[in-house]
């Protein structure tokens, strides 16, 4: 069993570099940390150095990664992930320097997301420049596609550390690998993919000031302002460049007493069972899908 730390970042390619970087920064709010690295831009929002990276190209999701403990824990997981038949690439100096982390590995879990395990990313001891005030106060969660998501909590479950903190129906699984309710949730799609990115957000309030930002801007609101029965938080999807989901939400559950949680089993059909304040549903209008494994940096 590998033992999950805490989710690092998310790499994902862009056609409109700059045009990313502007949404993510004057919409979205996030620092862009200027790496010097042509064509790569890293957009911060908490103590870590970034937890969102543009790289220039073809538009699409490059990586998710997790952080494991210690480079101990990385070569273990990596002799661990081959043992069960994945194929693990360690990444070159190059690729970890890009990333800001000291070592990691990469696999594609059973549908097709490409994974990677880091040790060692950089943390800023400056405060994050946000570049407005919306509010984030951490990267949240991010969360998965996957064709069926009783396999993908079986797999996210034995081979790591994930456990279910909440099930709505067939369509989506929550998992927690700390006492945050979820920091990687796997939602039914057709294919592999990001279904989201979550901000959590210092107040109510920025949930309806960011709403009214985005409203301002023209954004795409995808669903909320709304709460969520499964965590309790108050949401609001919307959709960046790219064919990116950006999540802001307040108040996320903590699962302090970890033999005490039961997870629950919310029935999708349900009007209530994904907004509490039964605001209109939907499936985000797009997702961005993986880049092929020829053309993925
Ligand atoms: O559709 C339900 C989503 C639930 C939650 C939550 O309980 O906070 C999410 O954040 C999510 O996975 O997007
Ligand atoms: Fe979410």
């Amino acid at each position: 069993m590998i033992e999950l730390v805490d989710i690092a970042y998310v790499r994902s390619g862009a056609a409109d570099l700059a045009g990313a970087v502007r949404f993510a920064t004057e919409v979205v709010g996030l620092e862009h940390v200027d790496g010097g690295e042509p064509g790569v831009a890293h957009l911060r929002a908490d103590g870590r150095h970034h937890c969102l990276a543009f790289v220039e190209g073809v538009s699409g999701v490059i990586a998710s990664a997790f952080t494991v403990a210690d480079p101990g824990a990385l070569a273990l997981a990596e002799t661990e992930l081959e043992t069960r038949g994945f194929a693990v690439r360690r990444g070159d100096a190059a690729e970890a320097r890009s990333r800001r982390v000291s070592e990691f590995v990469a696999f594609d879990d059973p549908f097709g997301n490409r994974i990677e395990l880091v040790v060692g990313q950089q943390t800023l001891a400056r405060p994050v420049r946000f570049a407005r005030g919306s509010g984030i106060t951490e990267f949240g969660h991010l969360c998965l596609d996957a064709p069926d998501i009783t396999e993908a909590h079986r797999f996210w479950s034995t081979t790591f550390n994930a456990r279910a903190s909440d099930w709505i129906g067939d369509a989506a699984c929550l998992m927690r690998i700390d006492e945050v309710h979820h920091k990687l949730a796997v939602f039914q799609g057709d294919r592999p993919g990001l279904c989201h990115v979550n901000f959590q957000v210092a107040e109510l309030d920025d949930v309806f000031r960011n709403w009214h930002h985005l409203q301002d801007h023209d954004v795409v609101i995808e669903m909320g302002p709304g709460r969520h029965p499964q965590s309790g938080a108050v949401f609001l999807y919307f959709l960046g460049p790219e064919g990116l989901t950006y999540e802001y939400s307040y108040g996320v559950r903590r699962i302090t007493d970890e033999a005490a949680w039961r997870p629950r089993f919310f029935d999708p059909a349900e009007r209530g069972s994904i907004d509490m304040w039964l605001g209109p549903t939907q499936k985000p209008i797009t997702q961005p899908q993986l880049i092929p494994e020829g053309i993925r940096p």
